[in-house]
Parts: structure tokens; sequence; C-alpha cells
């Protein structure tokens, strides 16, 4: 019979929408609406993507807090961003490439480093779904903590999708020291963008996606199963996203220096040569943390997946060994009747659902009062324990054998007729009838009585199966015992 132990509910891994899937298993409109939409967006990534060009909404001077800072708007991320968050990384990564492949193309860049540039955003959103991968943290961002986590992420992404600035300025033959406005342009527009234009759109959004994800499991696959793995390459991003960030930084940032300071005076270019070498070793020093914590992270991480493997192991099997107790009779180790109840309600459902034949067979012992007032209780016990492990030697693996109640036994015989539960009854009553049970007044015979009860798919529910076996069991005693009452007794 189906084992029904429970389960351990992990938490669920980042799951992606599979084109494949959707083709195979989604219903019309569900291909109809996704497809539509992709579109839309593919459209409207590569149409906003060339307004970013045409319009130069590149490096735009904002005032924040007294400091200059410089941010690109590009909206393609935007809408990219939110496929690969909602659907997975293919859904945003390919509007993403074609929309800037377009751009940088229309913008003359050469057709080789147009590839090359046009990987920039995808690489950020594979850092996005590398995170999701890693943690499994909830992409409902109306929670902090998966807002944090997000905003977080963003910020490496953000770094990476900006690594096509360098690109841009070489291929463009701009100036080094105009790259920083450039650069940090691309960084703080991808991380404002991510934060506040996809994250709010994704807080109302994905919750009702959820919902329709959770009820189409069939569209889904893992999005990466390798949580290890996974964790590795994230700590990694992050260092390297930050380094990197650092980096560009101070690069960018010196060689403008360098350019502003010709001429000044001695005293003061001296100062600033000790400036410039103490924010460097400052930077090495950092970058040495920030790759000492990536290691920590990483063996902690492990060391913690290890313990809480072996725990969830320890408990499952604690479980699986509760659930199997608690459905276990002591005396005899058959299923007991809250087994029984179950399996008679599925065999029923099942012969229904499928038109199957199936019998219920209810034994009784005979005179079992006598038997534990002649010999006593342990000799009475020994009696069951005797029909238990007869009853279990003739049944099949297919068949589920229980102790009902005191001297009461009940088997459920899927896919057998009349004459086969008979023939395995009446087997049963003749083998146990043979059986001597030691006692202190010497060997004695015991007999059983038996009902057979054939699944009848006219009736409304198992209580009334149950109830037909335990009338034949009881026509049985009433006949004289030691017999078998079935349907197929006639025939047979
Ligand atoms: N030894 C032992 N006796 C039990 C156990 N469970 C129930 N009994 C006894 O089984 C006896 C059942 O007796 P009855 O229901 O009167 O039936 P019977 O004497 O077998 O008579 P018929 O069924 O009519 O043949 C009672 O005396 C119970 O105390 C058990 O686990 N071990």
């Amino acid at each position: 019979m189906r084992n029904t132990q429970p389960s351990i509910d992990l938490p669920q891994m980042a799951r992606a929408v599979s084109i494949r899937r959707l083709f195979r298993h989604g219903d019309r409109r569900e291909k109809l609406s996704i497809t539509a939409l992709w579109l839309a967006s593919l459209a409207a990534s590569i149409g906003l993507g060339l307004a970013s060009v045409i319009y130069k909404w590149s490096g735009l001077p904002v005032q924040l807090g007294g400091a200059e800072l410089y941010i690109t708007v590009y909206p393609p991320l935007v809408i990219c961003l939110l496929w690969t968050l909602t659907c997975g990384w293919w859904w945003g990564a390919i509007p993403a490439y074609l929309a800037t492949l377009t751009l940088s193309l229309y913008g003359g860049m050469p057709l080789p480093w147009a590839l090359m540039f046009s990987a920039a955003n995808p690489l950020g959103f594979a850092v996005m779904g590398l995170g999701y991968r890693a943690i499994a943290i909830s992409r409902n961002l109306t929670s902090i903590g998966a807002m944090l986590f997000y905003v977080q992420l963003s910020f490496v992404a953000a770094i990476f999708s900006s690594s096509g600035a360098l690109v841009w300025c070489y291929t463009n033959r701009i100036d080094s020291t105009a790259l920083l406005p450039i650069w940090q342009g691309w960084w703080l527009g991808a991380f404002l963008q991510s934060v506040f234009l996809s994250a709010p759109v994704m807080a109302v959004l994905w919750p009702r996606l959820e919902r329709w994800q959770h009820a189409r499991p069939q569209l889904l696959v893992d999005a990466g199963a390798d949580p290890r793995g996974s964790v590795l390459r994230l700590l990694g991003c992050v260092a390297i996203g930050v380094l990197v960030y650092g980096f560009v930084t101070l690069k960018l940032a010196d060689n403008l220096l360098q350019v502003q300071a010709a001429g000044i005076p001695a005293a003061l270019a001296r100062s600033l040569d000790v400036a410039r070498d103490t924010t460097w070793a400052f930077y090495w020093v950092f970058a040495l943390i920030i790759v000492f914590i990536a290691f920590f992270g990483y063996h902690m991480f492990i060391h913690w997946q290890t313990l809480t493997n072996k725990l969830l192991s320890d408990l499952r099997h604690a479980n699986q060994r509760l659930y199997l107790l608690a459905g276990t009779d002591s005396l005899t180790g058959l299923h007991n009747r809250r087994v029984a109840d179950e399996r008679i309600a599925s065999e029923w459902q099942r012969a229904q659902r499928l038109g199957l034949q199936a019998a219920l067979v209810m034994i009784d012992i005979d005179h079992f009062k006598q038997i534990n007032d002649r010999h006593g209780h342990p000799t009475g016990d020994e009696a069951i324990r005797i029909l238990a492990s007869e009853i279990r030697a003739l049944s099949r693996e297919i068949d589920s054998a229980c102790r009902y109640g005191g001297e009461e036994f009940l088997i459920i015989l899927p896919q057998a007729d009349a004459e086969g539960a008979y023939t395995f009854a009446e087997r049963l009553r003749t083998s146990v009838a043979a059986i001597p049970v030691p006692s202190e007044h010497g060997p004695f015979h015991f007999t059983v009585s038996v009902g057979i009860a054939l699944f009848d798919a006219e009736e409304s529910s198992h209580d009334a199966w149950i109830e037909r076996s335990d009338s034949a069991l009881y026509q049985a005693k009433r006949e004289g015992r030691n017999r078998v009452v079935s349907p197929a007794a006639v025939a047979v």
C-alpha cells in the first residue's frame, strides 16, 4: 500500500518558468498572454533602449546631499529585471541583450564589441538569479528581510551590469577622466532603478505570480539544485563586485586627481601623495578583509549546511520510525486499527476510481475468552501471535494485514475476486487449526471464523464495506464457528 508518512517542508529554492514546459503543459490563455507580454516587453526594451541613446539619458548629473552624482536612466533594465525575477534568467536576459545590441549598433559600435557590450546586463541578472538560488529567501518584497536582501543583491548586480561602461568608453574613445561619471552613472542608475522602480512593481506583482506558479508546478523547473556551488559563486560575485567597485572608483578618481593636480605647489602635491598612498593602502587591506570574510563565510555555510543536513536526516528517520510505531500493533507487529481504517478508505477509493476488484477478510478467534480463562492471558497472547504470523505468511505483498481489535484481524486483499479471497481464507482457517499452541496444560489447538465482503462499486462509503465483512463474520459465528462465510462459498 502507499506510504503516507509525513514529509518535512523545506524552503523552496528559486524556480523558473520553463518555456518548453509552458508550450507543452500550459493552457491556451497562459501561452498566449505570456508570449504576447514577453514580445511586447522585447519591443519596449528595444525602443526605450534606443531612446536612452537618442535622448542621452546616460551620466545625468544629480545633486545629492551637496555631492554631484551621475545617473544613467535605462528603462529596459527595469523591464528585463522583472522578467528575470519572476520567470527566470532567460526571460530577462534575451530582451536585455537584444536591446543593448540594437542601441550599440545604432550608436556605431563595431559588432564584436557590441556583442560583448550587450552581455553586461544579462551578467548583472545572472548575479541576481544566483543570489536567489544560493539563499532560499522569498521574492515577496513586502517583507523587510526580503527587501534588504534584494537591495544588497541589486548593488552587486549593478556593479556587474555596469561593466559595459568600460567597453562603451573604450569604443567611443572617451577619455579615462570622463569614465568616472559614466561608470558611476551606470552602476548607480542600475542600482536605483532596481530598488526604486523594479522593487515596488515586484512587491505588487510577485504575491499574485507566486500563487499562479504554485498552482502550476508543471510549468516550472528548478533554477539550480546545487546550493553549495551557488553560495560559493554568490560569495565570489559579492567579493569581486565590492572589490571591483572599490578599485574602479579609486582608480578613476585617482586619474582625475592626477590630471587636476598638475601644477599645484610641491608641498601640497606631497600631501596629496600621502593621502593617495593611504587610500590605496586602505583599499588593499579592505580587499584582504573582504576575501577573508568570503572565505570564512563559505566555510561557516558549509559547516552549518552539514549540521542542518544531519539534523534533517535524523529528524526524517525519527519521523519515519514514529510514523511506523504509531501505526503498528506491538503484540503482533501488524498494522493497527488506525492504519487499517486509512488503508480500507484508500483501497475503496482506488477500486472505485479504477474499477478494480478487492476483498475485505475479517477474522476472529473462536471462544477466545475460554482460551484466556483456561490457559491464562500470556497463552492467549501467544495464540494471537500465531494467528498473526500465519496471516503474514499466507498473504501477498500487496495485501494489508491489520489487528483490528483484541482477537479480531482484518486483511485487505486488493485485486482479489470472490474465489481468490475464499481460497485465501480457507487456507488460513485450516492452517491455523493445525498449529499447536504450547501451554502449561500441554499443547492445544484453536480455530477461527472468517467473514468476507467483496468491494461493491454501488456502495456510497467504505464503512458499508467493513459492516458487510463484519456481518459475514457474525454469520460464521452464528452458523457454528470454524468456518468461512463468503459470497463465493457456494460457488467453490
Ligand atoms: N490474551 C489476550 N486476550 C485478549 C486481548 N484482547 C482481548 N482479549 C480477550 O478476548 C476475549 C474476547 O472474548 P469475546 O469477545 O467474548 O469472544 P470469544 O470468547 O472469542 O467468543 P466468540 O468470538 O463468540 O467465539 C475477551 O476475554 C478479551 O479480554 C489480548 O490482547 N490478549
